[in-house]
């Protein structure tokens, strides 16, 4: 049996603020600075050891990855950053407050936007600054590869050549490892890993800064999964994920 750590970073300022944030390079915010700390915590009490760590491109993740490892005194351990790990690319909607996005367009429609599996926002034009294809980190990617705007299903798409090729095959070596994301890169994950159907995957909402643990057998298929928190607080968590696109 193998376990893997999924991790999504801590608060970002415009998780704060409210605002879909996508591929835009924000920070973590002060609660999300301290949700980083008490991820690491938590996964040294439970006696959690790490051989490796895959994050994004993106501070967030890293930031949230850097402190995790620093609390569990193993800032050592390999870490591979990859863009298919980013959050999903939201388009035109980057930067605006998803509330004010609702009033606008409706909590429906926004609904469709941020948790639907095939529908993507509205997408960025390429001479948008919001358009990667700007960002020298990057300029190795194929023009193909550079979204535009993206669905849940894209991203399920850009993320599984990573799982396949290398986050896979290092599981099965015995390599114990831990994931640090975005809510929708670990939703594209975790749809694939339990086979979640595309009308089922709109209610999952994953909470910032909060280890997710996920148990799988010899083939990789996931025999459970659970937090490490307060039951509770982590419904909750989720919860005020789930409301982030309703009027205000
Ligand atoms: O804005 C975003 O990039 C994501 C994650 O913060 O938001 P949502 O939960 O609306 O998909």
């Amino acid at each position: 049996m193998y376990k893997i750590i999924l991790l999504r970073h801590g608060e970002s300022v415009w998780n704060q603020e409210n605002r879909f944030t996508g591929w835009t390079d924000v920070d973590l915010s002060e609660k999300g600075l301290q949700e980083a700390q008490s991820a690491g915590e938590v996964l040294k009490k439970e006696g959690y050891v790490l051989d490796l760590a895959f994050t994004s491109c993106l501070k967030r993740a890293i930031r949230t990855l850097w402190i995790t490892l620093d609390q569990m005194d193993l800032m050592w351990i390999p870490v591979e950053r990859h863009w298919r790990l980013n959050e999903r690319h939201y388009g035109a909607l980057q930067g605006l407050n998803k509330a004010e996005t609702a009033k606008i367009h409706g909590e429906k429609q926004v609904k469709i936007w941020r948790r639907s599996y095939d529908i993507p926002p509205p997408a960025v034009d390429k001479s948008d600054p919001r358009y990667p294809g700007h960002d020298r980190r990057y300029k190795d990617l194929d023009e193909t590869a550079i979204p535009v705007t993206e669905s849940l299903k894209d991203v399920v798409k850009r993320f599984l050549p990573l799982w396949q090729e290398s986050i896979a095959p290092k599981i099965q070596q015995g390599k114990r490892i831990i994931i640090v994301a975005h809510g929708n890169s670990l939703r594209a994950l975790v749809k694939y890993l339990d086979d979640v159907p595309n009308e089922e995957i709109v209610q999952l909402n994953i909470p910032t800064g909060i280890p997710l643990v996920y148990e799988l057998d010899a083939q990789l298929q996931p025999i459970k999964h659970y937090y490490l928190g307060d039951e509770e607080v982590i419904k909750q968590a989720a919860n005020a994920v789930a409301n982030q696109g309703k009027v205000k």
